[in-house]
């Protein structure tokens, strides 16, 4: 679907993203009557035939309620032993939720690492597929326990447009503790505008949305606008809206405007460009001249070694890298056809050159634009 078609009442498969706040009521446990009525929703949609993706926040603060912690801790440690006492915590009150209602539910706790490997990538949507095909409703969040800052995905609200993207969801769904995105934080400011409809690639999103409002939220608005973005890239509509408004995800299915949609554009990349613009860590970083920034961004060329200026990281050939300008912005990203140690050698360079430089040619560009995607795309 793109802008233009774009009806929330053709959606077929949504993913529903649950925050911290609303989970455990601003912190203080799991909240079985929330989870209940959100069951009940997900168990009339699928009965319609829409398929439900889950992705649920709240370990970290169930976890905290349940070691009697009052401040959430700053230690990674104590953060990952918090979440796995609270997923437990978190996986039976969905089960309890759903149950009743014959529903099956299934957890998958991902990590940075499951969708930055293809392989894993490509099994991790495999199985949702299945879940889904089932009848189950899957219940995703991010396998805290096992990762550090460094590789995390970050926040749950990336987590939800990556599972978007992954299985090709026609909308992600933020519930949170506001009705939807203002033109400003609405508990800092009285007066702030509420957006109704907005472009995913409008380019105010960043500065109306600010950091997280409760005690226990992480991201705030910011990280959903930039899950919005990331979700429109699979060419899906992202609606941010109030957890606790009644029937709320009924409402949105049946296209009663409540909440803040933002549209996707009519252009989706392919899957595998989906992939390269959702990896966090890349493996090194190219350096390129305006020259080269010109070539690729609106003659949509490969990146040839003579643009590049310089390279950091040790990578192989094959590895993601980045594609920075001289002012260090990163301006596309690709699978490499050389190592670090060749692409030293080959700076600057003609792509003639190569094979005296190297004694062979492997490609003569150093990232084919089959191979790469845009940043801004
Ligand atoms: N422009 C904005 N519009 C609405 N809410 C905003 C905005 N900027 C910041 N926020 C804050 O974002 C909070 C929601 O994010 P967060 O606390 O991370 O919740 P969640 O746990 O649902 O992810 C809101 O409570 C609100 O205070
Ligand atoms: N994975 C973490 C949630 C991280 C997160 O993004 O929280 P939130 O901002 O409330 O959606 C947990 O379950 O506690």
């Amino acid at each position: 679907m793109n802008n233009s078609e774009f009806n929330i009442r053709q959606v077929q498969c949504v993913v529903v993203k649950v925050g911290s706040s609303l989970v455990t009521n601003d912190g203080d446990g799991v909240d079985q009557n929330i989870l209940n009525n959100w069951a009940q929703q997900i168990a009339q949609l699928r009965a319609c035939g829409i398929q439900v993706v889950l992705v649920s926040s709240g370990a970290i603060a169930e976890g905290m309620k349940r070691l009697g912690w009052q401040v959430r801790p700053k230690a990674i440690n104590e953060l990952q032993a918090a979440a796995a006492v609270g997923q437990m915590g978190l996986a039976q009150a969905y089960e309890v939720a759903f149950e009743s209602l014959h529903v099956q539910t299934a957890q998958i706790l991902l990590t940075h690492d499951d969708l930055s490997h293809r392989t894993r990538y490509l099994n991790a949507r495999s199985t949702i597929r299945t879940l889904l095909e089932q009848g189950v409703v899957p219940i995703i969040n991010e396998n805290d326990s096992v990762t550090i800052d460094e590789i995390k995905l970050g926040d749950n609200d990336t987590l939800g447009a990556l599972v978007t993207n992954l299985i090709e969801a026609d909308v992600l769904i933020i519930l949170t503790d506001q009705d939807g995105l203002y033109d400003r934080d609405p508990r800092q400011h009285a007066d702030a505008k509420f957006i109704h409809k907005i472009a995913a690639s409008h380019p105010d999103l960043e500065n109306m949305a600010g950091g997280a409002g409760s005690s226990v939220g992480t991201g705030g608005m910011y990280t959903k606008v930039l899950a919005a973005r990331r979700a429109a890239l699979s060419g899906a509509a992202t609606c941010i809206a109030n957890g606790y408004a009644d029937n709320v995800l009924i409402q949105l299915l049946q296209g009663i405007q409540i909440g803040t949609l933002f549209t996707p554009a009519g252009n989706r990349l392919s899957a595998r460009q989906q992939w390269m613009l959702g990896q966090v860590q890349l493996a090194g970083k190219l350096i390129v001249d305006e020259g080269a920034v010109q070539a690729l961004t609106v003659q949509h060329s490969s990146l040839l070694a003579i643009g590049c200026v310089a390279v950091s990281g040790h990578f192989e050939r094959g590895a993601l890298v980045a594609v920075c300008n001289q002012a260090g912005t990163e301006i596309a990203r690709g699978l490499v056809n050389y190592n670090n140690h060749e692409i030293i050698r080959l700076l600057r360079q003609p792509s003639q050159a190569i094979e005296k430089l190297l004694g062979y040619v492997a490609e003569k560009e150093l990232i084919h634009r089959d191979n790469m995607v845009l940043c801004h795309s």
